[in-house]
C-alpha cells in the first residue's frame, strides 16, 4: 500500500475586510503558490485559521507546518525591542502562528518558516531582528525587489554543511525578495545562507533534520533549488508520520 501522503499545515494571512475589496467582512488570504508547492512536492496542504486554542489539536493531526510570509511584521517586544516607526505587527496572526509553532515544536514536526514565518522561527529560538534594513544597512542590496516577484532578486550563498546544503544539492541560489526586516542574531539555529550584502537568508536547527527558515519565497520556485527544499520537507514529514 503505497505510503500516505503527508498532511502540511499553513498559515493564512488575515484582512480586516472593506468595500471593494475581496469581502467587506474579514477574511483569510494566502497566495496559491504555497499550497501549489506542497502538493507538487507530494503533500497535502492544510489552510490554517488563527485560533491558538485549536493550534494542539490540529498539530496531532498534521504531520508538518509552513508558517508563511505577509506584509506585517514581529512585535519588537518579543526580541526585547521597542518599535520602529516601520515596524507594522498583526498581533492576531503573530499569537496563532506562535501557538502552532510551539505545539509543532512539541511534536516534533517539521517546520519550514518562509520569510516573515523565518523571522518568527528565529525570534521563537532566541533570535533577534534588523527592524528596518534600510536604517541599518544602507549600502544592502534591494531587500525589497523593485521587479516582479516571480523573478530572483538576488543570490544567495548556502553555508556549506548545513541541512540547506546538503537538500538543496547546491552552494548558491537566485531567489526573490520582499521584506524590509531580517534575521540580526539566530538564537540556537544557525545561519545556513546569506545573501551578497552579508543580510541573513537562512536559518536551521543543527540537530533537528528539518527546522528551517527562509527569507526569500522558495513557493515561487523560481530556482530548481526551492524544489528541493519543498522535497524534503514532505520526505521528512512523511518519513516521521
Ligand atoms: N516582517 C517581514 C515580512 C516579510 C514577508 O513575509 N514578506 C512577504 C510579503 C507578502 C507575501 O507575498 O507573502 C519583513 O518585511 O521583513
Amino acid at each position: 500500500m503505497p505510503a500516505q501522503k503527508p498532511l502540511i499545515g499553513v498559515t493564512l494571512d488575515a484582512e480586516p475586510g472593506a468595500p471593494g475589496a475581496f469581502s467587506r467582512f474579514p477574511y483569510y488570504a494566502l497566495r496559491q503558490h504555497y499550497l501549489d508547492a506542497i502538493t507538487h512536492a507530494g503533500g497535502i496542504p492544510v489552510a490554517l485559521g488563527h485560533h491558538p486554542n485549536h493550534a494542539e489539536a490540529l498539530m496531532a493531526r498534521l504531520d508538518g507546518l509552513v508558517i508563511t510570509g505577509g506584509a506585517f511584521d514581529l512585535d519588537p517586544a518579543l526580541y526585547g525591542e521597542a518599535p520602529h516607526p516601520q515596524t507594522t505587527p498583526q498581533p492576531q496572526r503573530t499569537t496563532a502562528e506562535r501557538a502552532l509553532l510551539r505545539a509543532a515544536l512539541a511534536r516534533d514536526l517539521p517546520i519550514l518558516g518562509i520569510c516573515g514565518g523565518m523571522q518568527l522561527l528565529a525570534v521563537a529560538f532566541g533570535g533577534t531582528l534588523i527592524q528596518h534594513i534600510p536604517d541599518t544597512h544602507p549600502n544592502a542590496l534591494p531587500h525589497e525587489q523593485p521587479n516582479p516577484r516571480d523573478e530572483p532578486g538576488h543570490t544567495i550563498a548556502i553555508t556549506p554543511g548545513t541541512h540547506l546544503a546538503t537538500m538543496t544539492h547546491a552552494t548558491t541560489m537566485r531567489v526573490n525578495s520582499s521584506h524590509h526586516q531580517a534575521v540580526r542574531t539566530p538564537g540556537a539555529l544557525r545561519i545556513s545562507a546569506h545573501a551578497p550584502d552579508g543580510i541573513i537568508e537562512a536559518v536551521e536547527h543543527p540537530e533537528h533534520p528539518f527546522r528551517l527558515g527562509v527569507q526569500w519565497h522558495p513557493e515561487f520556485l523560481i530556482d530548481p533549488a526551492d524544489r528541493n527544499i519543498f522535497a524534503s520537507l514532505v520526505e521528512t514529514a512523511r518519513s516521521t508520520a
